[in-house]
């Protein structure tokens, strides 16, 4: 391990953020009543330019109106380029009370990105002495974002969470798809043999936020996978960011939502496997042993630190 140690992120569920558009507030209610860890109450891409300021009342109304129960709460505000965010901030501060839990920041670019709002956000929680500090969440959905994505997720404490958001990221980037996540149809490796294997095209940006999620302490997350009728496409894509260290993905159709709890809950039979690991490393470190055998595998210390990942994330869903 480096002498700078990797700090651990916040210690809260996140498996499935469940996305609702601010106008359509008799869907409040039913996001509150899902199996999601986080909701996100829209008030970006999925809301028109005219309706902005009906989508902002809806949603400061249902922070104080709907029950959220033990969910985290957060609203996406709009991007930095357009002349609604600043208004959303001080809105939700100003307006919506203590329940607010996080704003989404969306398609930041650089760090400044976060200077800015977290600066307009201080002054603002000061302004109503708000007890409770907002937290920020980002979505990582730009050529810019993906290549500061570093410096994006050291920019200020406020930070708990990122996501890779895929529609606006494969435009950014020129990407010639439609798809929002999962497999692309050109995206593919021919074999010798003339078959084709599909490939990830979210790969590179995806490793890149885990890795700079996990060097400063910030949960990574998947984003949307838009064909809601594609629960197998939907499991594969959310397979692949859990593998690659992600805790968890977006929703965008309540249908998502137990496919999402499903792949980031680890299983049973994870579990136990992780303990099993834990406790023969237990015996070997009383035998003096640095590595053991494990069901006919070598398990060393760092074998500790896999399965305490696993038994840390069933920990904190059970608690
Ligand atoms: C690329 C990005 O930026 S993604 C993030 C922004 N996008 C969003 O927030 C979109 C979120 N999703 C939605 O708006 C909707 O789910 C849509 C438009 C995709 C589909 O909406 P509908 O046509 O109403 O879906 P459908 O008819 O299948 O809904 C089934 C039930 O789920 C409810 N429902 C639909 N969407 C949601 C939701 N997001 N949260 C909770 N409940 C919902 C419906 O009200 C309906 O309830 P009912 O059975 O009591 O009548
Ligand atoms: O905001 C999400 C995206 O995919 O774009
Ligand atoms: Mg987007």
């Amino acid at each position: 391990m480096s002498f700078k140690v990797q700090p651990a992120p916040v210690a809260r569920p996140n498996r499935c953020q469940l996305f609702g558009p601010a106008t359509r507030p008799e869907i409040f209610a039913k996001m509150a009543a899902s199996h999601a860890d986080v909701v996100n109450i829209d008030l970006e891409d999925s809301v028109a330019p005219a309706d902005k300021e009906r989508g902002r009342a809806n949603a400061v109304e249902a922070l104080g109106s709907v029950d959220w129960g033990r969910k985290t709460v957060s609203v996406r505000i709009n991007g930095l380029d357009t002349p609604w965010w600043y208004r959303d901030v001080i809105d939700l501060i100003e307006k919506g009370g203590e329940r607010l839990d996080l704003i989404m920041i969306p398609k930041v670019g650089c760090a400044e990105d976060l200077y800015a709002v977290d600066a307009l956000v201080t002054a603002a929680e000061a302004a109503v002495a708000r007890k409770k500090k907002l937290g920020f969440e980002v979505i990582i959905e730009t050529a810019a974002g993906f290549a500061h994505v570093e410096q994006i997720a050291a920019a200020t404490p406020r930070l708990q969470a990122m996501a890779l958001g895929a529609a606006d990221f494969a435009a950014s980037m020129g990407m010639t798809v439609t798809g929002i996540g999962g497999t692309q149809e050109n995206y593919y490796m021919l074999a010798p043999n003339g078959e084709k294997h599909w490939a990830d095209p979210w790969h590179g940006v995806t490793a890149a936020i885990v890795a700079a999620c996990r060097t400063h302490g910030v949960l990574p997350v998947d984003g949307p996978f838009g064909d809601f009728s594609d629960p197998e496409g939907f499991r594969a894509q959310a397979y692949r960011a859990a593998t690659l260290g992600m805790v968890g993905k977006w929703a965008i159709h309540p249908s998502q939502v137990a496919l999402a709890n499903e792949i980031f809950t680890p299983s049973t039979e994870q579990v136990a496997d992780a303990r099993g690991i834990l406790a023969a490393m237990a015996e070997a470190e009383a035998r003096g042993q640095g590595a053991a055998v494990y069901k006919g595998r070598l398990v060393d210390l760092a074998s500790i630190r896999q399965a305490q990942v696993i038994v840390r994330q069933a920990d904190m869903i059970r608690d």
